[in-house]
């Protein structure tokens, strides 16, 4: 159609462009494709206007990607993402001239082993269709491979890591959706792909989470220990249920109402430069994001501090007790279930993570702290709630007798509620100690030694579009054209 359409009204050139919409939340904005039609005079004239479009296109947008590897899992979410790719996306790339090569996974790891091992030469970013899950393999895969080039030991926590070349785009079709939700404030594949389209470019700090004796991992949204963990290790048990799984999930271990012993410790950031708690959000442009100095870490005290966090007591900062749930995260985490996210002023590239501890309280207070993540309310104002922004997190358990001199003396967070008012209901005992949910990844360890590093990925998105400043179809931008 596209084809008849040149011979017949060659006089008719077709542009295509992005108009924005609004979305439903306050936030966010939806991209659609615009077209439209102009009469030229003459051929000459119009290849003129061809080529002139052609090259401010290129001149506004250079990371327009021209070749794409793109990762299909086939059972993310709602099992859609083959459905999705191939009737909303692939027409938007065909009509922008990108060509891609398309990988449908059949079993998991199989695309963060392909990034790891195989030919990447030609490839301008890769596409992630899925969940955090499969994002989660690709960061993996990714980040594991721009170290293995630049041959640097990426389980030593004190080595810069290098960035990835290659850009990410994430076409959602999972269950939870929160790094596209957070970083494009939609969730909504052909926005996504619109995007990609036009090669944007949004930084991203990654957490390195080392670990005794496990492999390192990255996290980018939620590193989570005591409830999420739980939720987490309780839904893989019911992944039947789709996305419904976190609710029913949920529902189970809040009833456990279980805490669990630990200390954290942690160096804080600077605290001049934001906070957690200045009520700012991170946009589209971002100031403080543009600000942040990647140079700041000091490498060489983090890797003292690794072996001994005690080596340096004037940066770090540690609390001992009974948590409800201990949480870090590079990013605010909103998503559909919480539109404001976990931390609402986290800021996507700053350099810096929020560490949320949520000290052992009552089942109606831990209560109030979730449902706060589904409205404005202030989810930190709370007296059992702390949020700190920090560069650098180390957890571990108390030794038992440790444990018990903390209950006498009566940590801040004090009185011990009963382990489970509903006990044996979704579990048949109480355990002493919880899991980490990285990125939606069970890590069935304690222990972690967790790095912020600045920036560290790249995806095809500009953050969330605040609608306040852009109105519908107010600013658009060329996209594509035929003629
Ligand atoms: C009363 C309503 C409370 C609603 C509370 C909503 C809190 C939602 C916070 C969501 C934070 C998501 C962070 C993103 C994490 C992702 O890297 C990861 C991979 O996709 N997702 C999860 O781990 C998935 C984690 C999903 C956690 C869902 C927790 C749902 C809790 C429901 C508790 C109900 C209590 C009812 C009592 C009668
Ligand atoms: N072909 C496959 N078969 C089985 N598992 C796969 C396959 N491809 C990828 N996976 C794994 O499936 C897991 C979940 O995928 P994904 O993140 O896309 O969906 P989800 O879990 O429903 O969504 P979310 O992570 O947003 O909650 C990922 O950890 C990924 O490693
Ligand atoms: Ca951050």
């Amino acid at each position: 159609m596209q084809q008849s359409t040149r011979l017949s009204f060659w006089h008719l050139p077709l542009v295509f462009y992005v108009k924005r919409c609004r979305s439903g939340g306050t936030y966010g904005l939806l991209w659609r494709l615009g077209r439209t039609q102009f009469s030229c005079p003459s051929r000459v004239l119009k290849d003129q206007w061809i080529t002139n479009l052609r090259t401010s296109v290129k001149t506004h947008s250079p990371r327009r990607p021209n070749r794409l590897l793109v990762f299909i899992n086939p059972f993310g979410g709602k099992k859609k993402g083959r459905k999705i790719y191939h009737s909303l996306v692939a027409p938007l790339f065909e009509l922008a001239g990108i060509s891609s090569h398309v990988i449908v996974t059949e079993r998991a790891n199989q695309a963060r082993d392909h990034l790891l091992k195989k030919d990447l030469i030609g490839f301008d970013g890769v596409v992630c269709v899925g969940g955090d899950g499969m994002f989660s393999e690709i960061l993996h895969g990714l980040i594991g491979r721009a170290q293995q080039e630049a041959g640097i030991c990426e389980n030593d926590p004190s080595v810069t890591l290098q960035p990835s070349s290659l850009h990410i785009g994430i076409i959602p079709a999972g269950s939870t959706d929160c790094v596209c939700y957070a970083t494009v404030g939609v969730i909504d594949p052909v926005t996504s792909a619109l995007h990609i389209v036009v090669g944007d470019s949004q930084p991203l700090d990654v957490c390195a989470v080392h670990q005794a004796s496990a492999p390192l991992r990255y996290s980018v949204s939620l590193l989570g220990y005591g409830f999420y963990g739980d939720v987490l290790a309780e839904s893989e048990k019911h992944r039947w249920m789709g996305p419904l799984r976190y609710d029913f999930s949920g529902t189970m271990v809040y009833l456990c109402n279980r805490s669990y012993a630990g200390i954290v410790q942690y160096i804080p950031a600077d605290p001049v430069l934001s906070s957690p708690r200045d009520r700012t959000r991170c946009l589209s442009g971002c100031s403080v994001c543009s600000r942040t100095d990647l140079t700041g870490t000091s490498f060489v005290r983090l890797v003292c501090l690794f072996a001994s966090p005690l080596t340096f007591p004037d940066e770090w900062v540690s609390v001992e007790g009974r948590f409800r749930c201990v949480s870090l995260t590079c990013m605010s985490c909103a998503c559909p279930r919480s539109p404001l996210g976990l931390s609402p002023s986290a800021h996507l590239a700053d350099g810096t993570g929020d560490l949320i501890l949520v000290w052992d309280t009552n089942p109606l207070g831990f209560l109030k702290y979730l449902y706060r993540h589904t409205s404005a309310q202030d989810q930190f104002d709370l007296p059992f709630v702390e949020v700190h922004r920090v560069k650098a997190v180390r957890f571990s358990v108390p030794s038992s007798k440790e444990e018990e001199d903390c209950e006498e003396i009566g940590e801040p967070n004090k009185q011990k509620t009963p382990d489970s008012f509903l006990c044996g209901l979704c579990c048949s005992k109480s355990s002493a100690v919880s899991v980490w949910n990285c990125d939606g990844e069970i890590l069935p360890i304690t222990e972690v030694f967790c790095r912020i590093h600045g920036q560290l990925l790249h995806l095809y998105a500009r953050g969330i579009e605040d609608q306040a400043l852009h109105g519908c179809s107010v600013e658009n931008e060329a996209t594509s054209y035929i003629n």
